[in-house]
């Protein structure tokens, strides 16, 4: 179990700020799912946490320490290319898991490999194929296996349903829901980055919205065991109909007013009236 401070976080590609000051703190054992127009952030954010993207150390905890690289705490499944090409479905989780656990044999690797490849619904017969030999949904199970199997606190997942069908992704976010609530007090903290307000409903403890970039959070809405949406009352329960709404228009007023400025800019540049937009000289930070 792990949590994730964000203290005033920010960051920026070369020149281009990104984010502006994220102020969150997740507790352990949340699953949080982050929303936002396209561009804001979301995969920055998610790339910090998990060490591809390097912060100011006292801006990101993790567990209470800096983040300084990629750690096997930390599982990340993206929305392609989860898998390696050149190695087999199966052989993706058991070199996650000798990495992980190097004193396990190659049989009990297997063994864990295949349990997790059941709990996953898929077929034990397409441990020993290519990637690009199943399709895109089995790859994306056997992301999240490998994930699940090397049992790190923390899941961070990019949009891992976003190239699928509706009822292969109403399938996976079934499976991600029931392996995460399995484990009770022990459950993983889970980033989840989405452009579904629907799945964030359905998936998340904690919905928490960015603005657009550079950006800041600009709506968190929590839910307890009890109020947290259900499958089965998503589009009938009054109370989650009303939040559905809520986070819709947050959104596309953050798209109204996207559209606004962009619109001012062109024109402000080509009536010659630049403001003179002050240079950013956040660079990305060096941690040695
Ligand atoms: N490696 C990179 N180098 C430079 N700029 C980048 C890099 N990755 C992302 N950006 C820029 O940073 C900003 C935020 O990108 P990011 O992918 O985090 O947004 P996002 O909210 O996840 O977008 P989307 O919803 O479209 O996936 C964008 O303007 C993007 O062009």
């Amino acid at each position: 179990m792990l949590d994730v401070s964000m203290n005033n976080l920010q960051f920026a590609y070369d020149k281009e700020l990104v984010l502006s000051g994220v102020d969150y703190h997740a507790k352990a054992g949340k699953f949080i799912c982050f929303l936002g127009l396209s561009g804001c952030g979301k995969s920055t954010l998610l790339r910090l946490i998990g060490g591809l993207e390097k912060s100011d150390p006292e801006q990101l905890l993790v567990g209470g320490k800096p983040v300084y690289g990629p750690s096997l705490d930390r599982a990340m499944v993206f929305q392609d290319y989860s898998l390696f090409p050149w190695m087999t479905a199966g052989e993706n989780i058991t070199i996650a898991l000798k990495q992980k656990y190097n004193r396990w044999s190659k049989h009990k690797r297997k063994e864990v490999a295949l349990e997790w490849i059941n709990n996953l619904g898929l077929d034990e017969d397409l441990f020993d194929k290519l990637p690009m030999n199943i399709s895109g949904g089995q790859r994306q199970r056997f992301a999240v296996a490998r994930a699940f199997a090397i049992d790190a606190p923390l899941l961070l997942m990019d949009e891992p349903f976003g190239s699928l069908d509706a009822v292969t992704t109403a399938l996976l976010q079934d499976t991600i829901l029931e392996l995460w609530q399995k484990e009770k007090e022990n459950r993983k903290t889970i980033f989840f980055v989405t452009h579904s307000v629907d799945e964030a409903l359905l998936l998340a403890t904690d919905i928490v919205v960015l603005g657009q970039a550079p950006s800041k959070i600009i709506y968190v809405q929590s839910f307890t065991e009890e109020t947290k949406p259900k499958r089965e009352t998503l589009y009938t329960d009054p109370a989650v109909l009303e939040l559905r709404n809520r986070l819709i228009k947050i959104i596309n007023d953050e798209i109204a007013e996207k559209a606004q400025r962009l619109k001012e800019e062109k024109s402000n540049a080509l009536s010659g009236k630049s403001k003179g937009k002050k240079p950013l000289f956040f660079l990305r930070k060096k941690v040695n």
